[in-house]
Parts: C-alpha cells; sequence; structure tokens
C-alpha cells in the first residue's frame, strides 16, 4: 500500500516532466534536476508497459475502449475525424458527417479499476507522407498482469461492438488492417440456386468443423480450402461471399493483388489469422499471367490498365495458396466473371477445391427477387385451390393481400424472359418501384426495352475502343 501511494507521487511528478523537455534535455546531454531524476527511475523501476502495434488488431481494440473512457474526452491533444460508424439517421442535418476525436500525440494518464494508468499514443508522418501510430499502455506495477487484463477488457469491449457484424479487413504495404465493419449478410438474402447453395454451406460447414482439422494434421496437409465463385457480373459473388462470412462468423481479408509485390504477399499471408475468408475478387482482372513462354516466375500483372509494372508472380501466388506461408484454416473465395481467362495452375485442384458458376436469373430467383422486395414470405408451394380457399375466407383481409401479391409475383416471372438479365440489375428496378408492385409490372417490358438498348449501345462502344486499341498495338 505504501509502495503504491510512493509510486503514484512518483507517477504524477513524472508527468510533470512533460516527454518533449525530457527528450530535448537528454538531447542536450543535461541532467534532470535530482528530483525529477529519482521519481523518473522510481518509475520506471515500478512500472510495467504494453506497447500495441498500429498494424495489428489489438490496436483497434484498445483506440476504441481508450476513446470510450472519460479521460479520452479531456485529452488536451486529439486525433479529429470524421466518424464514419457514426449511427445517425439518415437525413438528419445536424449529425451529418459527425466528429470523432481520438487522444493523440500525448500521454494521458487515468485512473480504471482504483489503478494509475498511462495511455501513450504518438504519431508521426513516415516516408510518402503515409502516418504512422504507435500506443503504448503502462501502469505503475512490476507485474504486467494488471495491463493484459485492461487489454483482454478492451477486446472483450471491442468484440461485442462488432458482434453480429463482418470486419473486412485491407492491406497497407505488407499489414493486414481493418477497414470496415458491416451488418452480417444473411445467407436468406442472397437468392441463387437453392441446391448451390445448400452444397456451398455444408462443404464449408464440414471444414471449419474441429474434427476436420484434427484429420488435416494427421495427414500433414495444409488445413486451408479454396472456392471459385464464377458467373456475370451483378449475380452475387461477392454478396455470397460476405453472406458465407456472416453465417460463419469469420472476418473477410480482402487482397488487391494490383497494389502488391511478391514479398507483400507473402508477408501478408503469412500474417493471417486462423480461419477466416481470404477474397480475391475479379482474379481475371488483376491476376498475373505466365509469359507466353510459359514462365509462370514472370512478375507482371496484367489489370485493366494493360500489362503494368513489375507485381505479383503466378509462381508466388501459386506458393501461397499452396500454403507454404499460409495460416491455417483460411478459406480463400476468388471471383471472377471469365472464368475461361484464368491460368489452370490457379484453379486447379488443391488450389480451387470447388467451382461454382452464379447464373443470370432464371424464374425461380426472379419470383424469390419479388417476393424479397415486397415482403411476402414465399408461399409459392400453396396448391392453387388452397390459395382460392383462403382468398375467399371472410375477413382475412391480410391473407387476401398475400395472396393477391403471389398473383403480382407470377404476373412479374411470366414479363421477364429468364437468364436475360443479372439479379442486380432487375433489383434496382424492383426497388426503383419498391412502393407499388402492379407499377413495377407495368413498367417492367418498358424498363426492359431501354435496358437491351443500353445493351446494343454499349457493345457497339466497346468493340470500336477495342478496334482502335488493337490498331494502336500493331503499330
Ligand atoms: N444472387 C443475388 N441475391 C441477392 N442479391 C443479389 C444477387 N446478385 C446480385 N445481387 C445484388 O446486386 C448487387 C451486386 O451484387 P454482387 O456485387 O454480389 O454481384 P457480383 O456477382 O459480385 O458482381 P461483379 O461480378 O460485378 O463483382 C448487390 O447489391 C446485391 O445485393
Amino acid at each position: 500500500m505504501e509502495t503504491l501511494h510512493k509510486g503514484n507521487a512518483a507517477v504524477a511528478s513524472a508527468a510533470m516532466l512533460d516527454s518533449t523537455e525530457r527528450r530535448s534535455r537528454e538531447r542536450e546531454g543535461m541532467a534532470y534536476g535530482t528530483r525529477g531524476e529519482k521519481c523518473l527511475r522510481i518509475f520506471r523501476q515500478h512500472t510495467s508497459k504494453i506497447e500495441v502495434p498500429y498494424t495489428d488488431e489489438a490496436y483497434d481494440m484498445l483506440i476504441f475502449w481508450v476513446c470510450s473512457q472519460p479521460f479520452a474526452r479531456s485529452a488536451r491533444t486529439s486525433l479529429a475525424r470524421i466518424d464514419l460508424k457514426s449511427s445517425a439517421e439518415p437525413g438528419s442535418h445536424a449529425e451529418k458527417k459527425a466528429l470523432h476525436y481520438s487522444p493523440c500525440n500525448s500521454r494521458s494518464y487515468f485512473w480504471h479499476k482504483r489503478r494509475l494508468f498511462v495511455f501513450d499514443r504518438q504519431r508521426t508522418l513516415g516516408e510518402f507522407g503515409t502516418a504512422q501510430e504507435q500506443a503504448y499502455i503502462s501502469c505503475f506495477r512490476r507485474n504486467p498482469a494488471v495491463l493484459r487484463d485492461l487489454l483482454d477488457e478492451c477486446r472483450r469491449y471491442y468484440l461485442e461492438s462488432v458482434k453480429n457484424k463482418t470486419s473486412v479487413f485491407k492491406h497497407q504495404g505488407d499489414r493486414w488492417k481493418a477497414s470496415k465493419t458491416m451488418a452480417k449478410r444473411k445467407m436468406s438474402t442472397v437468392i441463387i440456386n437453392t441446391k448451390l447453395k445448400e452444397m456451398l454451406l455444408s462443404d464449408v460447414a464440414e471444414f471449419l468443423d474441429p474434427k476436420t482439422r484434427t484429420w488435416y494434421s494427421r495427414h500433414s496437409l495444409p488445413y486451408q480450402r479454396g472456392y471459385l465463385l464464377h458467373g456475370p457480373p451483378g449475380t452475387g459473388k461477392s454478396s455470397l461471399c460476405l453472406s458465407i462470412a456472416g453465417h460463419f462468423d469469420l472476418d473477410v481479408y480482402v487482397l488487391t493483388m494490383s497494389s502488391l509485390n511478391d514479398d507483400n504477399l507473402k508477408s501478408l499471408f503469412a500474417e493471417l489469422p486462423q480461419h477466416c475468408i481470404v477474397l480475391l475478387e475479379d482474379v481475371d482482372a488483376t491476376a498475373v499471367h505466365r509469359e507466353p513462354n510459359g514462365n509462370a516466375n514472370a512478375s507482371q500483372s496484367v489489370n485493366q490498365n494493360g500489362p503494368a509494372a513489375k507485381k505479383v508472380s503466378l509462381s508466388t501466388l501459386l506458393n501461397v495458396l499452396d500454403g507454404l506461408a499460409s495460416s491455417e484454416g483460411r478459406l480463400l473465395i476468388m471471383t471472377t466473371n471469365y472464368i475461361e481467362r484464368l491460368d489452370p495452375a490457379l484453379i486447379r485442384p488443391g488450389r480451387v477445391d470447388m467451382k461454382l458458376e452464379l447464373y443470370l436469373a432464371d424464374e425461380d430467383m426472379i419470383n424469390q427477387l419479388f417476393h424479397f422486395v415486397y415482403n411476402h414470405p414465399l408461399k409459392t408451394n400453396i396448391p392453387e385451390d388452397e390459395s382460392e380457399r383462403i382468398l375467399h375466407q371472410p375477413g382475412q383481409e391480410r391473407v387476401i393481400e398475400d395472396c393477391e401479391l403471389l398473383r403480382l409475383g407470377q404476373d412479374f416471372v411470366a414479363k421477364v424472359p429468364k437468364l436475360e438479365f443479372s439479379l442486380a440489375e432487375i433489383l434496382s428496378f424492383l426497388l426503383a418501384n419498391k412502393q407499388s408492385p402492379r407499377y413495377a409490372i407495368a413498367n417492367v417490358v418498358a424498363w426492359m426495352e431501354k435496358l437491351r438498348e443500353e445493351r446494343t449501345n454499349l457493345t457497339r462502344t466497346t468493340s470500336w475502343a477495342l478496334d482502335e486499341n488493337d490498331g494502336f498495338r500493331d503499330h
């Protein structure tokens, strides 16, 4: 108790020595005043400290907790940012672009559970003007258990806040950084062939089963699984990936190949946590290719802008997918609109264990989308005469409306040809008419005509652009 008292006094005195002043004194080789020097020595001898690296999720946990504490509100030096997670009502002007403050470039002393802690966060500008941060938490205790307890509290507080959410990570250089958290996407909101969905779900569930992990380890196989989702744009590939993440409570790590090189890619795979989804979107547009002589080592990536500077080599990508530098339990999901453009080595079994083709909307999908938008639980399996009987029950207005909606759904399905439009296109049309299913039915033919016309124009423009490019390349 006495030590604690002495210690707190020392901390308070040490606090008075502003860190900038102390650093400048050190630079100048000047000695501290005898009292301050003694206090600092006592402080150092009796404190424990934990560094929390900026690129680790633990950093987000700590900062999130710190920002919720009263001492953070009175910090004299803060970082101000637009609060992207603000839950302001849409349209409420007062809350638009709300600001969020967090203590920065300062030391904060705070009491928590009757113990004194120090929070120190420094932000500097690194190479190319990118901000670099580091944070420390220390307390006046030789035993670091107190600090670990505090960080555990931060962890629990953070996890509670992301409960029922999917966290999406993106890379900064060779490190992952949490980029956003979003509400879990329910599997039921992704409309694809039911058998396909069931097959995918049971495959992932089996893979994530702890028994499967033991099996892989007994057989000395890298515990990982790869899926390729392919099909036309707007058929739900990204949505399906997010709903798998939501369904199995996994975080998503998005790889943008065009901004990576071999070393970054290896480090990123080595830094993946256990049980996560690695998403490689539009792999045809960003994936590495062989040289014309078939050399997989060619460090060349091809993106929308054509052959680019040296980036990730195919051999490195294949190696990381094979698990040489990868974590246990990762699910790789690649998406593409053009499976035929992919290098066969990239999607051979072992790297891609399951290929799922997503189609343009068929009758059943169009029907499901219609009922999804007009918020009607599907009753398509009610026999015709049964629904007629319900329809004529007196005093059952709600049921009559539902039955009416079933008919409207059938009318809508009859008007939209199958396998011509993507789910994204139909959904967008229905959302524009979400107030009235009848209005949607009345307008759908005109909408389809317009879309077809737009597509024809787009095809003409694209082929014209391609001709231009071809001519350019020939010269
Ligand atoms: N099968 C589907 N079920 C429900 N919504 C869908 C489906 N397909 C597309 N959508 C909706 O359309 C929009 C685009 O979908 P998404 O990005 O998942 O398509 P995609 O196949 O990944 O497209 P792209 O190939 O262009 O990346 C989203 O708003 C999504 O909700």
